[in-house]
């Protein structure tokens, strides 16, 4: 597996109570420009403490601190002299642990709830005014505070709504500050990484740049390097950073793996190479990955399949690319792809979290894997990815492009992959893509799968005549991250047009959809 990145010498580490979002909690000490990392609770502190964080964030969780059982925290943390900021549970945790008491008190407050800071000068509330609204979701509370400890904010179901002590830099609410919710949450955080631990926020895409490029330097060395480029954002923001690096040791490889949408192989081959440069290679696998994918239906199989060919591909690739170009004769060792960090943790690969799909890219891979991978963005969310292009000077329109999974309109059929279905769904989706751009709506979306519904038919009526066709379901959605999404609120008219248009213009479908599910409880791709 990759060397992961590290993105600065001392991370913040965000301490994994089983919080709903701790991911959250890392975007926000990010949005801080601090540097943060998710690390799960059941981490042995010294492993934590190897990692000489700049501070350490303890999140919220299911738990209640005095049962058994419950995940524990170890003192050692409070003990090294690191800056710690407890959430929640992670307050509670730490109350407990210095000697307060945390107890069910019957009085538990769920959503905004109203906090009177007593101290407007603290730490932690500095700057801020004493009302002010914050989001809670607790039934257990803190009744007593530890020893030495000075209670700065209450609220009428937490007499002890926050605590502070700038000697031992230990600091902690009972709310959660990352919620959008949580007025002054933002300030909060800041104050505590900013003043509480002096961290000097320091973390901007021009650092990270110099960062990642030295490190693909450092890991490369003079050897020679592959790039999976699908001219998506990810891996077009990784192929630039390799090249800053390490320039012609770089080869890019597109597969186009017959499960493009329309248009997509020619746009890559022109617009990419025009704008960067970059020595590209086009592998044609239409009739490899259509020959490994025939019969199949199961998700999970599909993945596991087109992960598979993917570097079955590229290996081939690696091959043929010895006997040319600028560096004839220097074998491959290096394959980069443009992996974040939303595709590891999703694929189980993040801290204790449950597989939900395996991405073609992480979960999907097979195990005898020949390449070292180099995966640069692997920390990274989508967001701070096109800060990270800008800064690269990556051309806006690919920047900006909406997502496409690599595994492709594999997993937008709900049935089996065939050059039939894939061609029913390439038009249809051409269709939606087309009208959504013309409504001005691209920048809105943050993408649109077009989903086929191959394995269901429903009756229609087109031209006096009986139909028994195939659904196709939109899926349009808003999101920061992909990590959560809404469903887009398109207008009614471009959705009209979009389905009078489909159902006229693509044979075999006689009915349009619309998806209107968040993530979670849906996922964004159906499959
Ligand atoms: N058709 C393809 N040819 C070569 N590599 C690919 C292809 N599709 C995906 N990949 C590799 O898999 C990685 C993950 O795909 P993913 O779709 O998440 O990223 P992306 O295409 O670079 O960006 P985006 O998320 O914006 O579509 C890519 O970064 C790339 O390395
Ligand atoms: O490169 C990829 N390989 C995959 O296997 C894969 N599966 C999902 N996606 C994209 O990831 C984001 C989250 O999707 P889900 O909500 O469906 O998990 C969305 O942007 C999806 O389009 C993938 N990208
Ligand atoms: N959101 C949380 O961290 C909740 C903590 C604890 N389970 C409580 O109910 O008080
Ligand atoms: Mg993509």
């Amino acid at each position: 597996m990759s060397d992961t990145p590290h993105l600065s010498d001392r991370p913040v580490l965000v301490v994994d109570f089983g919080a709903q979002y701790a991911q959250l909690i890392a975007r926000r000490v990010r949005e801080a420009k601090v540097f943060s990392e998710v690390v799960p609770s059941t981490m042995p502190a010294a492993e934590m403490l190897a990692k000489e964080p700049a501070a350490i964030i303890l999140s919220g969780g299911p738990s209640s601190v005095y049962e058994e059982g419950a995940p524990s925290l170890d003192p050692a943390l409070l003990e090294a002299g690191v800056p710690v900021f407890g959430m929640c549970y992670g307050f509670q945790a730490m109350v407990q642990a210095l000697g307060g008491t945390v107890e069910k008190t019957g009085l538990s407050e769920y959503g905004s709830t109203p906090a009177l800071v007593s101290d407007t000068e603290s730490t932690l509330f500095n700057g801020q005014p004493s009302d002010q609204s914050v989001w809670m979701s607790h039934g257990d509370s803190a009744t007593k505070a530890p020893d030495g400890m000075r209670v700065t904010a209450e609220t009428s179901g937490a007499p002890v709504a926050a605590i502070e002590d700038d000697e031992r830099r230990l600091y902690g609410v009972q709310w959660h500050p990352e919620v959008m919710h949580s007025t002054f949450g933002q300030r909060v955080l800041e104050n505590f990484l900013l003043r509480g631990a002096g961290l000097s926020g320091e973390w901007t895409p021009h650092n990270v740049v110099e960062s990642l490029v030295e490190q693909v330097k450092e890991t490369v060395g003079d050897k020679r390097v592959l790039c999976a480029l699908s001219g998506g954002v990810d891996s077009s923001v990784a192929a630039a950073l390799v090249q800053r690096a390490v320039g012609d040791q770089l080869t890019c490889v597109f597969v186009d793996h017959g499960l493009l949408r329309a248009g997509e192989a020619e746009q890559v081959e022109q617009d990419f190479v025009e704008a960067t440069g970059v020595d590209l290679v086009v592998v044609d696998a239409k009739e490899q990955f259509l020959g490994a994918l025939a019969g199949v239906t199961d998700p999970e199989e599909k993945r596991k399949i087109i992960g598979r060919e993917f570097i079955r591909v590229f290996e081939q690739a690696a091959r043929d690319v010895v006997g040319s170009g600028a560096r004839e004769g220097h074998p491959v060792e290096f394959l980069v792809q443009g992996t974040l960090y939303p595709d590891v943790v999703e694929s189980g690969g993040g801290t204790g979290t449950a597989n939900i799909k395996s991405h073609h890219n992480v979960g999907g891979l097979p195990d005898d894997l020949q390449f070292k991978l180099v995966e640069p963005l692997r920390l990274l969310f989508k967001d701070e990815v096109r800060q990270v292009g800008l800064e690269l000077g990556v051309p806006e329109e690919i920047v900006w492009r909406q997502p496409f999974p690599g595994p492709g309109l594999g997993i937008r059929i709900v049935g089996e992959v065939t050059a039939e279905n894939l061609e029913i769904l390439r038009a249809a989706d051409q269709i939606a893509r087309r009208e959504l751009s013309a409504a001005g709506l691209d920048r809105e979306i943050w993408q649109c799968p077009v989903v086929l519904l191959a394995d269901v038919r429903s009756v229609g009526v087109q031209g006096d005549g009986r139909t028994y066709g195939h659904p196709v379901v939109l899926r349009p959605v808003s999101s920061e991250d992909a990590m959560t999404a809404d469903w887009t609120r398109v207008p009614y008219d471009v959705l009209a047009k979009i389905s009078t248009r489909i159902t006229n213009e693509v044979p075999d479908v006689n009915r349009v959809v619309l998806d209107v599910t968040s993530k979670p409880p849906g996922t964004i791709e159906w499959e």
